[in-house]
């Protein structure tokens, strides 16, 4: 079951971003949080919501909606936390529907729980092979949480920062428990990637509209 949560909270609205919105159209995002059990998903998810970290969270599936203000810019954040199945086949498992539904996925692990690092790295594959055949190019972030249990470290910084170099993705190692700044970084940039992927594609929209054009004319001429 998903439960469907809806937050409104507005930060910064300068007089000059106040004068911007009328010609800024509302920007909508849907986030999809993955990872396995106890790695910090929803913990991440409150504190970007709230700027709280509460401790404890139960395990319900939900999507939460999020009014969000930036650069006098109106933003609908969608934020889907998930839950990873139990099942150790369907471990890196991500279903069509999710899948679908995303503009784009934070893949959070544990630094502290190696096989945390390894349903990640599964699912960034799943979500790679995916994507090719869908010509689907939604942007991932990978995110160690749990930075503040440095004693406990299982993953280096380095296999992380590799992890997301090898599946061109960005890399944040954050604390969900000690701070909100870098939170509030891994969803601040997934939303300018999201942006950026969105751009590229009407691009090449645009570009494929106007070559269609072109050949229509051309071949046109060339059967007269
Ligand atoms: N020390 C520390 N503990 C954290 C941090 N983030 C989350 N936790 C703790 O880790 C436990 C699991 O956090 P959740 O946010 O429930 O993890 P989840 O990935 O949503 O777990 P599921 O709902 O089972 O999928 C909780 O006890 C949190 O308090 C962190 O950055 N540092």
């Amino acid at each position: 079951m998903v439960v469907q949560v809806e937050s409104r909270i507005r930060y910064s609205s300068s007089s000059s971003s106040r004068r911007m919105e009328a010609h800024q159209p509302k920007v909508e995002a849907n986030i999809l949080l993955l990872g396995a059990e106890n790695v910090g998903k929803s913990a991440l998810t409150v504190r970007f919501l709230t700027r709280r970290f509460i401790g404890e969270y139960g395990s319900i599936e939900s999507i939460y909606t999020h009014h969000d203000k930036i650069d006098g810019r109106d933003i609908c954040f969608n934020i889907w936390d998930s839950i990873c199945p139990q099942n150790i086949e369907e471990l890196g498992h991500i279903s069509d529907r999710q899948l679908q539904w995303s503009d784009g996925f934070i893949l959070v692990y544990s630094i502290c729980d190696r096989p945390s690092f390894e349903v990640v790295r599964r699912q960034v594959q799943h979500i790679r092979q995916a994507q090719q055949k869908l010509s689907s190019s939604a942007p991932l972030i990978i995110v160690g949480n749990k930075r503040d249990l440095q004693h406990r470290r299982a993953v280096s910084s380095e296999e992380g920062r590799l992890l997301a170099l090898s599946a061109d993705c960005d890399f944040f190692e954050i604390s969900a428990a000690e701070a909100y700044h870098g939170v509030l970084m891994v969803f601040h940039e997934l939303l300018e990637l999201i942006r950026e992927a969105r751009a590229l594609k009407k691009g090449a929209a645009g570009f494929r509209g106007i070559v269609r054009s072109m050949s229509a004319v051309f071949g046109r001429k060339r059967t007269e």
